[in-house]
């Protein structure tokens, strides 16, 4: 069995070095460059990574993926701060670079790797059109640069797109706030609540209201080795999916 040769940028962050030291515990992956601040993505071309893992800041991550697939590496992204606009153009560059190679590259772009949260967001989507009100609220570390999470951005455009065929119209709220950010943000007409508590890692709630009963999903990472496991999983997959994936539920039978 040849080993899978693996770089990991953003390496000596939080999530970076606890990366690092999974792909290390991998028998069927190599860890082969660590990048972090200062380092030049480009020079992976030479290096002999087949797949790069990116959890760096959401100022830098599209640059990254952009040179990555000029380098012809495989991507499998988890920081967060990505747009429909972001992704299409990395769609496009994927096109654009498959169309001279034998087999495409793959980028997958997760905006959470713990099974508990991807299942979360799943059942959020299958339960929202049976609830008059939904709100999500995100609970996480103050050393987070970005609110609110792209868990919780995700997990509201997929109760939306659930209301949305459903047919549901607007949840219902008479609030005139007195004061601004009172409701949180509203993202696509869902509220969402950022909540930063020493302590913490990474939580969220999903709360579903209707008249005399409520449905609450939470799910909770306690420690960043929740997340290994998916991505570990998306670094096995990743080089037999060309294209763009967003989502681990794309990899995962959810059912
Ligand atoms: N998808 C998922 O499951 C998860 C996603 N995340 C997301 O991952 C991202 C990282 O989180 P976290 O590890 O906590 O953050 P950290 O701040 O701990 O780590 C980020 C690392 O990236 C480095 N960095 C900054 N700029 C660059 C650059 N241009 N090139 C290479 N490295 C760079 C930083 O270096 P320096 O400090 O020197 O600037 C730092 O070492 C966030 O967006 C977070 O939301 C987090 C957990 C799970
Ligand atoms: O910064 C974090 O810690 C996390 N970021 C991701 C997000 O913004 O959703 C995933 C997880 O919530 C941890």
């Amino acid at each position: 069995m040849t080993a899978v040769r693996v770089a990991v940028i953003g390496a000596d962050g939080r999530m970076g070095s606890t990366v690092c030291a999974a792909v290390e515990g991998a028998d069927d992956l190599e860890l082969v460059e660590r990048l972090d601040a200062g380092d030049d993505v480009a020079a992976l071309a030479g290096s002999g990574a087949q797949v790069a893992v990116d959890f760096t800041v959401p100022s830098v991550t599209e640059a990254n993926v952009h040179a990555l697939i000029d380098a012809g590496v495989h991507a499998v992204v988890g920081t967060t701060g990505w747009t429909e606009e972001s992704l299409a153009r990395v769609r496009e560059h994927l096109a654009e670079a498959g169309a001279t190679r034998e087999q495409g590259l793959g980028v997958l772009i997760a905006p959470n790797f713990a099974l508990s949260a991807v299942l979360a967001m799943s059942f959020a989507r299958r339960a929202a059109r049976f609830f008059e009100s939904a709100e999500v609220v995100e609970l996480h570390h103050p050393d987070k640069v970005d609110a609110p999470s792209g868990t919780a951005v995700t997990t509201a455009r997929h109760i939306a797109e659930g209301r949305a065929e459903a047919g549901l119209g607007p949840v219902p709220d008479a609030t005139e706030s007195q004061v601004d950010g009172a409701r949180g943000a509203i993202i696509d007409g869902v509220h969402v609540h950022a909540v930063r508590l020493r302590g913490l890692v990474a939580h969220e709630e999903i709360l579903l209201g209707n008249p005399g009963e409520q449905l609450t999903i939470r799910t909770d990472s306690f420690d960043r080795t929740s997340f290994m496991p998916g991505v570990l999983l998306a670094v096995r997959e990743v080089v037999h999916r060309p294209g763009l994936t967003f989502g681990l539920d794309q990899v995962l039978d959810l059912g």
